[in-house]
């Protein structure tokens, strides 16, 4: 998918939302436990019932591959549903790779090629070489971890180098590599006030936000600091929308906290655009 029919999937449905797809066993209705796949059941049930409010899903590998061969085996089912059914969503595959070269080219086939992912999100750790092999796929994006939204995230990314923060740093180099057209970086939602000087160095790029909802961060925020001409948005809840239930109406009340982030998004845009 390209970044512009990204930008008119937002501006259709009035909504930059991306719905996490860490689908836990033990979170799930009970019910769903005695289906065949109880992870693609339960990832049907909730696409079925959000597809019109979101613009992108994104399971994390994690909550996949804990599960062994029927995990991974279930991660091919839901990507291969939602290109089969809704194929104007954005889809990432949270995997957060990245090694040397050689590898990483692996790597890449596995999401883009293989699982057909529109992106993946990468580490930076390793540096250049790392992340091209991801760069060179047409149409595809990958997606940079940049400032995490983890306590941890001040261990190492705002460290100073070269006088300036790891992370700004990772960021202003990362512009130089072949097809950083590209990229696309992860900014947590709980480091919102970092985004005014993140948007300085990267104006045009998307950004990945995950952290409202279970982690607290603030949606207004990062869109005062975080929107730009082409919205620039992705905005992730995962627990906060998928375990609202846990009931036989679990996919309803996912929908309705779809709908009510939703509808802040809208309010945002519509205060932007105006
Ligand atoms: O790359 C990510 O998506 C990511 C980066 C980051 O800085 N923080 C972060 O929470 N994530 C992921 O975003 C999702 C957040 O889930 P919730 O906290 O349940 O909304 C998880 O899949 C995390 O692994």
């Amino acid at each position: 998918m390209t970044t512009e029919q990204l930008v008119k999937e937002i501006q259709k449905k009035k909504s930059f939302l991306c719905i996490g797809l860490d689908v836990d066993l033990n979170k799930i209705p009970q019910q769903l436990l005695e289906e065949e796949d109880p992870i693609f059941a339960f990832n049907k049930a909730i696409i079925d019932a959000t597809h019109h409010l979101c613009v992108a899903y994104k399971p994390n590998t994690a909550f996949y591959e804990a599960y062994g061969l029927k995990g991974w085996k279930s991660l091919e089912k839901t990507i291969q549903y939602l290109n089969e059914y809704y194929p104007e969503i954005f889809t990432i595959a949270d995997a957060k790779r990245g090694d040397i070269g050689n590898t990483s080219t692996m790597y890449a086939k596995a999401f883009f090629e293989d699982l057909a992912f529109d992106s993946v999100t990468v580490a930076p750790y390793m540096g250049k070489d790392s992340v091209e092999p991801f760069l060179a796929f047409k149409d595809k994006h990958t997606i940079m971890l940049a400032l995490t939204s983890n306590a941890g995230a001040f261990d190492f990314q705002t460290l100073s180098v070269n006088n300036t923060e790891l992370y700004k740093q990772v960021l202003e180099t990362s512009k130089t590599w072949n097809h950083s057209e590209n990229l696309m970086y992860v900014v947590g939602a709980t480091k919102a006030e970092y985004l005014a000087d993140i948007r300085n160095i990267i104006p045009d790029s998307f950004l990945l936000v995950p952290g409202v909802g279970a982690q607290g961060g603030n949606l207004q925020d990062v869109c005062k600091y975080g929107m730009n001409d082409t919205v620039g948005l992705l905005i992730n809840s995962s627990r906060g929308i998928i375990y609202a239930s846990n009931n036989a109406d679990f996919a309803e009340v996912a929908a309705q906290k779809a709908k009510e982030l939703q509808l802040e998004m809208e309010a945002e845009l519509n205060a932007y655009f105006k």
